[in-house]
């Protein structure tokens, strides 16, 4: 028994591997549906650290499959995780770890597409804008073809405070695609600077944690894969509508990076009749 006071770690009880789940469940990855599942639990704890401090929070996971990052999301010590996972081949699994962890797991079997995140939570836990960030994080390894839109449809999230940031600055953990990583993350003036980094970039603070190698996947995918990490900001770096910025920055890299000035010429109209949408040039942004 702890000694009082002492914080116990939240420990799962004894469980089948993910191997042995997926052999059980006989849940064959569907390379139609990008399946790949990641087995090695090391690897998970590491990609739910970047997270940050979980102990308490409320944790939505994104695609959860065999389970794997939800094991290491509820062994980080939770308070609840709201899974949401399509393919219903992976709800039986998915109890059996609801199980292990009593009153803690929501199961939905659903579309994070079409998700209504702004209700998955409970309203107490709703912070200001301006405040620290909620207690509340969205984990994810989803297929890429389902990560990339779905993080411009959060960021426009983010720009309008509804969906998951009617919380606050609610913040996201996510797998992408290393070369979609590597242009949400590109500094200005870099070569893999492009639409997707000025998006991501104006409205949070976008950290690469680690590259995961594409062996560490069942089966493996063809490309590596890479952990990005995001915190909404207060302030968004252009105070202008979503959709506007879209339009604009769209503008500025339809064209090859040594012809972006031609792009500008068509921002410059914009900034006339819009009012200085990028304060100091969008050279320097871009
Ligand atoms: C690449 S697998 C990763 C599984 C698990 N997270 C892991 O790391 O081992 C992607 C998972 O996302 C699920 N998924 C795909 N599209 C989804 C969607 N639109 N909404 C919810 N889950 C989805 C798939 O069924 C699958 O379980």
């Amino acid at each position: 028994m702890a000694a009082p006071g002492k914080v116990v770690p939240f420990r799962l009880p004894p469980l089948p591997t993910i191997g042995e789940i997926i052999k059980l469940f006989r849940l064959k990855a569907q390379k139609q549906l990008s399946q790949n599942f990641l087995l090695d639990l090391r690897l998970t704890d590491k990609i739910v650290r970047q997270a940050g401090e979980l102990k308490n929070a409320h944790v939505c996971e994104v695609g959860p499959g065999p389970g794997g990052i939800t094991r290491s999301i509820l062994s980080a010590g939770v308070e609840q995780l709201l899974l949401i996972e399509k393919d219903p081949r992976f709800i039986p699994g998915l109890q059996i770890l609801s199980e292990a962890a009593p009153g803690k797991v929501c199961i939905v079997h659903g579309d994070i597409l079409t998700y209504k995140m702004e209700k998955a939570f409970p309203k107490h836990l709703k912070k200001n804008w301006d405040d620290e960030p909620p207690d509340i994080h969205i984990i994810g390894n989803l297929p890429f073809s389902v990560s990339t839109p779905l993080i411009i449809k959060w960021l426009e999230n983010v720009s309008k405070k509804d969906g998951p940031f009617i919380y606050g600055r609610t913040q996201m953990t996510l797998t992408f695609q290393k070369e979609v990583a590597e242009r949400l993350i590109a500094n200005p003036g870099g070569k893999q600077r492009s639409r997707l980094s000025i998006m991501a970039q104006h409205l949070c603070t976008v950290k690469n944690c680690f590259v995961i190698p594409g062996e560490a996947f069942v089966p493996k995918p063809e490309v590596d894969v890479a952990v990005v990490h995001f915190t909404p900001l207060v302030q968004p770096k252009i105070q202008q509508p979503f959709e506007l910025v879209e339009k604009v920055v769209r503008s500025v890299f339809q064209f090859r990076r040594k012809y972006c000035f031609r792009g500008l010429d068509g921002v410059m109209v914009l900034m006339t009749s819009d009012n200085s949408i990028f304060p100091s040039g969008m050279k320097h942004f871009a």
